[in-house]
């Protein structure tokens, strides 16, 4: 395996279950990330963009199958994995953040309980050494009196600090992989930017490459090195970024690009 890949998928093929027979969703993706890369995923709603993340991290819903293919996390396959295992690799070498940074809290616990769970589980940290760590992550997210924000709930927080916390919480495990599914939606477009900023060095810092799911081809033009354009389940074109932008070739990402706003960074 070269050893600058820490993802790779192959030949996926995912169907899931419907009164109406076996309905196809995700077929045949391949694709690499390697080391400290940001690859941006685009594509209409119900393209199989979520479903492809959630394969990656073992979350399928049970009415989904995987038919075909693999997934290799710096070469260990995935799809082998037992459920405890797949629950370790989450919060350790792969991290993930959610469109909806409100479900992946639990309304009971603080912040800072939750870095310091997760964090504790995963190294072997003192208490002291993980409240630095989450105070330190804190505030490179961008949120300001860090040793405060770990003493409130999370309803205590805007949707978009929540966002902030719940990428710090997955950038402090120095995962190999974050797969961040339209991962600043909560936030306005100045936040916004501001956000990814943050997490694009956060990702140079710890050579974390990245699978950024976006609806809007802005966040993709600022963030991503490569690009793959998402349409009914197949992969219709992946270029570098600047390539894409200047010269798409499919029909459908020429679409895509014609039907975005006219304002924005690209
Ligand atoms: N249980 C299910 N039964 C039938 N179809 C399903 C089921 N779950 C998902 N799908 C279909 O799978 C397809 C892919 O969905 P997916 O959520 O991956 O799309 P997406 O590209 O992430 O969309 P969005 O951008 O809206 O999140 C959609 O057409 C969806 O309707």
């Amino acid at each position: 395996m070269d050893k600058h890949i820490v993802l790779s998928v192959d030949h996926l093929h995912i169907s899931v279950s419907t009164p109406h027979g076996m309905k196809k969703i995700v077929n045949d993706v391949s694709f690499r990330l390697n080391r400290g890369e940001v690859l941006g995923l685009v594509g209409a709603s119900g393209s199989g963009k979520t479903m492809t993340c959630l394969a990656i991290m073992g979350l399928l819903q049970e009415s989904a199958i995987i038919e075909e293919g693999s997934i290799l996390l710096e070469g260990k396959n995935l799809l082998q994995a037992t459920p405890a295992q797949m629950r370790s690799i989450r919060g350790g070498r792969l991290a993930v953040v959610m469109q909806n940074p409100m479900s992946a809290f639990n309304p009971t616990v603080t912040i800072g309980s939750h870095f310091m769970e997760t964090l504790r589980a995963q190294r072997s940290l003192s208490r002291a050494e993980a409240r630095e760590l989450a105070e330190t992550y804190l505030g490179k997210t961008g949120l300001p009196r860090p040793a405060e924000i770990m003493k409130q709930y999370p309803f205590q927080l805007s949707g978009g600090m929540l966002q902030r916390a719940m990428i710090a919480i997955a950038m402090s495990l120095q995962p190999a992989v974050l797969i961040a599914d339209e991962p600043t939606t909560a936030l306005d477009t100045v936040h916004q930017m501001r956000l990814l900023e943050q997490m694009r060095r956060l990702c140079e810092e710890q050579e974390t490459a990245m699978l950024l799911v976006s609806h809007d081809l802005g966040v993709i033009a600022y963030m991503a090195d490569e690009v793959m354009v998402m349409q009914e389940g197949s992969i219709v074109e992946k270029a570098p970024v600047a390539r894409l932008f200047d010269r798409p070739e499919h029909p459908y990402t020429r679409m895509l690009l014609e039907a975005r706003p006219g304002i924005g960074l690209v």
